[in-house]
């Protein structure tokens, strides 16, 4: 195995940006710079917290107890619309399971705090109903992940904190590997009695790992009889474990947390119950404008809140004041705006805003119509009038997709329309539309409100469910076979 080496570079979608915010964050506050407005930075950033829910035969966590997915529901057809049709770990009979060693590629890439205790678990709990399903059938489970951006061997980034949990989770002892291949690893697999788990090292110690190198990934396959695939949130990476082992495993297969993450953002994105309306917030229009492009071309409602709000408003002529804006964006503003009319989706943007005098919890704030922001003050959340605007509009739909923040959710002061929004979808859900929340900081928002259990999907993945609502293809579901 390599030596430990430079610090790893963080993307804002990643558990270990998550650690370094919350760690940042904890010994003070972080100033940082985002697109020129100093931003006091909070370790605001989780994953779902919705419970297991008991009985269903192919359960999952993280969705609202009233919508438990089983091989006869919507979703079936949803995925059977969809291009990204994948045979399913559920397809394969008792016999092909029992005795036989399964690779498992899941994404247990969680928080960590200093003392390597797990601050969320809700990527540990998704990765349960495979793995239950595949001992309960008498598999033996190699199961593999990576954690953080490790280059090298780093032992704060072994999986060894995982064990505990997932133990306690599986009801069994989950036996943990030194190391990723190699004689130890075989030896401990030849050991393996039916329906026990093993854990391998974190998969990223090996640079081959991210390489997608060809003899790695035959040395990982080589430990199993067969593949499934349950990363979701590393599905967009076409990394050895996540790619390269489907040309050596056969069967490749999606687990069904996989399954579920296509089915909802493929299936009821492609094919929705309509009125279908998407929310898209968040900071800055240069980061969506793939997902803004790709929804126009499904939804009936698009809401925009959050920061490009404001690159939106000077393209139609309107003074923002302080507020963010992308000044090289302001063409693809309008031609957004143009592009949504001519396919006859309803867009609304916010009429009121509530801005502020500078970037921090305790700036002073009022609420203005959106075409009266004075200079040297910033938008910071969407305003009343919008808010209501917004829930009107939701209350016609049947399908709701919502990914980014209406405003910045992590001051207390510019929560509300964040908030309302994440209540105002939890009441629909209740009512029987289909909500979708889809990565990233808006699951951040619904957990702190306490709604996720309502939600009908919130996904696990950051970067891999916006390649998903982009309309990309994910390498780690393209290798997999076809059902
Ligand atoms: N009006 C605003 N001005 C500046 N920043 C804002 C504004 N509204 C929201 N934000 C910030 O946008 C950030 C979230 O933006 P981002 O584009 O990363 O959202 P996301 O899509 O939920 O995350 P991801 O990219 O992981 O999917 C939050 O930190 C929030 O504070
Ligand atoms: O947290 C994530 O987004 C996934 O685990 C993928 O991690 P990565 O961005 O380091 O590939």
């Amino acid at each position: 195995m390599a030596s430990a080496a430079a610090p790893a570079s963080f993307s804002l979608a990643s558990p270990a940006a998550r650690r370094a915010m919350a760690s940042a964050a904890a010994a003070a506050a972080v100033k940082f710079r985002r697109a020129g407005l100093a931003a006091v930075c909070l370790p605001a950033r989780s994953l779902g917290s919705a419970s297991l829910c008991a009985g269903a035969d192919r359960c999952l966590p993280i969705h609202a107890p009233s919508r438990c997915w089983s091989a006869s529901s919507a979703g079936r057809e949803a995925r059977a619309a969809a291009t990204t049709a994948k045979k399913s770990v559920g397809d394969l009979a008792a016999a092909d399971l029992e005795g036989k060693r399964v690779l498992v590629r899941a994404d247990l890439n969680v928080p960590l705090d200093d003392r390597q205790n797990i601050t969320d678990d809700t990527r540990v709990r998704a990765a349960v109903p495979t793995i239950k399903h595949l001992t309960s059938n008498g598999a033996k489970v190699i199961l593999t992940s990576h954690l953080g951006r490790p280059k090298g061997f780093t032992p704060k980034l072994s999986l060894a904190p995982l064990v505990p949990r997932l133990s306690e989770l599986l009801g069994i002892q989950v036996q943990k590997a030194d190391d990723v291949i190699g004689p130890e690893v075989e030896k401990l697999v030849s050991a393996l009695p039916n329906g026990s788990i093993l854990l391998l090292e974190n998969v990223r110690f090996y640079k081959e790992e991210e390489k997608n190198d060809p003899e790695f990934a035959k040395r990982l396959a080589s430990l199993a009889d067969l593949y499934v695939n349950d990363a979701f949130g590393t599905a967009h990476r076409a990394h050895a474990s996540t790619e390269g082992v489907t040309k050596f495993l056969k069967p490749s297969v999606a687990g069904f947390l996989l399954q579920k993450e296509l089915d909802y953002l493929v299936g009821a994105v492609s094919n929705p119950k309509r009125p279908f309306a998407a929310i898209v917030g968040g900071s800055k229009v240069s980061s969506k404008i793939g997902v803004i492009e790709s929804l126009l071309a499904k939804c009936d409602i698009l809401l925009l809140g959050g920061g490009m709000i404001f690159t939106f408003y000077k393209a139609q002529g309107l003074a923002v004041g302080a507020s963010l804006v992308e000044d090289d964006k302001l063409e693809l503003a309008a031609s957004l705006l143009a592009k949504a009319k001519e396919k006859g989706v309803s867009l609304l943007l916010p009429t009121d805003v509530v801005i502020a005098d500078k970037f921090a919890p305790d700036a002073s704030s009022q609420v203005v119509p959106a075409s009266a922001i004075p200079d040297g003050w910033m938008g910071l959340d969407i305003g009343p009038d919008s808010i209501s605007a917004f829930s009107s509009a939701l209350e016609t739909t049947q399908t709701v997709i919502w990914n980014g923040p209406m405003g910045v959710f992590e001051f207390e002061k510019f929560a509300a329309g964040t908030e309302a929004i994440a209540k105002k979808l939890a009441e629909l859900s209740g009512k029987g539309v289909t909500t979708i929340i889809g990565g990233g900081d808006s699951v951040a928002a619904v957990e702190k409100v306490g709604v996720a259990e309502a939600m009908s999907h919130i996904s696990t993945g950051g970067g891999s469910s916006l390649e998903l609502l982009e309309g990309k293809e994910l390498p780690g579901v393209v290798a997999l076979d076809k059902a």
